[in-house]
């Protein structure tokens, strides 16, 4: 299944290179840098990067979540300053992604690389019932390691 989502191109760079994903099973599709030059981020340096582009999701029941390359991160230490982008449904602006390197070398990057990558995920928003007791569950109350103790 798949759900048409208005998008705007607004790096004429990316109508070359089209985020597209990669293989037919990708969840994500890869996020370029639109950036002019090289910018090298020094060791526990944090910069936000256009993508070049926007979308507008227009449906509540769906939104986009921006995250890791996993090579990028693992590799290079180059993750996100948010950990990870969520991105709204009537967000309209531009795609940016906060690049962290929160390795210890520099690193270049370069302009048109792919960064990061979005997830278009399904969304539920909830209206909230207040109660003073919630109905008994397995778990109740327990969490933070609580599974397997005696
Ligand atoms: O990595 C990101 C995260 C967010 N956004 C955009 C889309 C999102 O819809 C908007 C707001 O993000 P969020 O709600 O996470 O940030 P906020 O700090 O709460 O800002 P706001 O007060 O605008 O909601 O910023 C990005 O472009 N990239
Ligand atoms: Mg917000």
């Amino acid at each position: 299944m798949s759900i048409l989502i208005d998008l705007k191109i607004l790096d004429d760079r990316l109508r070359s290179q089209f985020p597209s994903y990669a293989t037919p099973g990708s969840a994500g599709l890869d996020l370029r840098a639109c950036i002019e030059t090289p910018i090298t981020l020094q060791p526990g340096e944090t910069t936000l990067i256009p993508t070049g582009m926007a979308i507008h999701i227009d449906n509540t029941y769906y939104a986009a979540l921006i995250l890791p390359r996993s090579g990028l991160g693992h590799k290079h230490g180059i993750v996100l300053g948010n950990l990870v982008g969520l991105i709204d449904s009537d967000y309209q602006g531009q795609l940016m992604v906060s690049c962290w390197n929160r390795g210890n070398t520099a690193f270049e990057l370069n302009p048109l690389e792919r960064i990061a990558q979005l997830v278009i995920v399904p969304v539920m928003q909830a209206e909230f019932h207040v109660v003073d007791d919630f109905d008994t569950s397995e778990r109740g109350e327990g969490g933070f390691g609580s599974t397997g103790k005696h």
